[in-house]
């Protein structure tokens, strides 16, 4: 462990190299480590698990897609995939992967599994932050901790098998045993983690919420989409707006700030460019930080998560929720980047 600093503030991190995969897996020799959950989280988590050696079993519904899902990947029903009871039932340390608004609806379920002595994980501050809607509250005698990687489950499976890693958070809300943050650091560089830094349940779920409602995912398609309207209002072909907006982003500009920074990205642009993105800059800050504000503030009030949980408890909501992104995949705009995408060089 150790402090780092990011600009002006210290900040405790871990690494692979100091918190080795050996440490891990001696941290954790005494555990069954059951992943409950097999949809995008569980899998890329419990594969990295069992490629490093721990000791990782799978709960999961079964008839589900998921639980065929696990069996494809090698998983086998009775040995190391069970349902989510007869996996909490074996498991010492519970990581609870289902979706937020399934692990609240099946908290009853696991709570009773969760007896002195054991550990229980989330990748997600959600449940436990919002106890007041989701009825998740941890018994005393165990260890609860978070793990969060902070990118999609696919990029934990492919970064992993590339040799890299996905950052994680990582904190403890509950200490019984007096090992909850070893036990926390050995799990995340146990399922890859690039390096882990230190939060806590609320900071965790409040920033992830904003980021995925903001710059990551909302914002963005929301300033993508104005943009490519306004060119394609004043005559410029799909072709053209598609390129301006979104294939120049992704292909050229988003790699140079990942690979050095925005003033990198800027300075090997022109400088018609870097003027006019440097006068429009605050501008577009101007306009976004109110909306900005509203978000993390719906967030803290827990509206946010009210609407997450309400929108689950509809029967119909897998089904409204594919339609919705239906619409999306049909926009013009995402049409004409399969055709854009198509004649990459390869
Ligand atoms: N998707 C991601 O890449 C990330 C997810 N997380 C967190 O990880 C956790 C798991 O998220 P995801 O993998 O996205 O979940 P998911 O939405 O893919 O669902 C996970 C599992 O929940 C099961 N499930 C859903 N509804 C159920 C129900 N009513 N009864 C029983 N099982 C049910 C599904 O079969 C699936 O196996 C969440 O806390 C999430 O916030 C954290 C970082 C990124
Ligand atoms: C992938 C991730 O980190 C998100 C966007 O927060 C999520 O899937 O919830
Ligand atoms: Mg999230
Ligand atoms: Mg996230």
């Amino acid at each position: 462990m150790s402090k780092l600093k990011f600009a002006f503030t210290e900040e405790t991190v871990v690494t692979r190299e100091e918190f080795t995969l050996e440490k891990s897996k001696n941290a954790l020799k005494n555990e069954v480590i059951a992943v409950i959950g097999y949809g995008v989280q569980g899998p890329a988590q419990a594969l990295n698990l069992k490629d490093n050696g721990f000791n990782v079993i799978i709960g999961q519904r079964k008839n589900s897609s998921s639980w065929d899902k696990a069996v494809a990947d090698g998983w086998v029903p009775q040995k190391d995939l069970f349902s989510i009871e007869e996996a909490c039932q074996k498991a010492s340390f519970i990581s609870y992967l289902l979706s937020d608004a399934a692990q609240m609806q099946l908290w009853n379920t696991v709570r009773e599994y969760l007896s002195p002595g054991k550990t229980l994980c989330f990748s997600h501050g959600f449940s436990v932050t919002y106890s007041d809607k989701t009825g998740v509250i941890p018994p005393a005698g165990i260890d609860v901790i978070l793990v969060a990687p902070k990118g999609s489950g696919r990029s934990v499976r492919t970064l992993f098998k590339e040799g890299k890693g996905i950052n994680s958070s990582y904190a403890v809300h509950q200490d019984s045993s007096q090992r909850a943050e070893e036990k926390a650091l050995a799990y995340g560089i146990g399922v890859g983690s690039g390096y882990l830094f230190q939060t806590n349940f609320k900071h965790e779920v409040y920033s992830d919420l904003c980021g995925e409602r903001g710059v990551l995912m909302g914002a963005l398609a929301g300033i993508i989409a104005a943009q490519y309207e306004v060119l394609r209002e004043n005559g410029h072909s799909p072709s053209e707006a598609f390129n301006e907006t979104v294939e120049e982003l992704t292909q050229s500009l988003v790699p140079l700030i990942s690979e050095n920074g925005m003033d990198w990205m800027f300075k090997n642009c022109s400088t018609t460019a870097q003027r006019g993105a440097l006068d429009w800059m605050p501008r577009f800050k101007k306009a976004t930080l109110p909306v900005f504000k509203a978000l993390y503030k719906s967030v803290a009030t827990g509206e946010e998560a009210r609407i997450v949980i309400s929108a689950n408890s509809k029967t119909d909501y897998k089904a409204s929720l594919d339609k919705e992104l239906e619409k999306l995949h049909n926009e013009e705009i995402w049409q004409v980047g399969q055709t854009v995408r198509k004649l990459r060089p390869k």
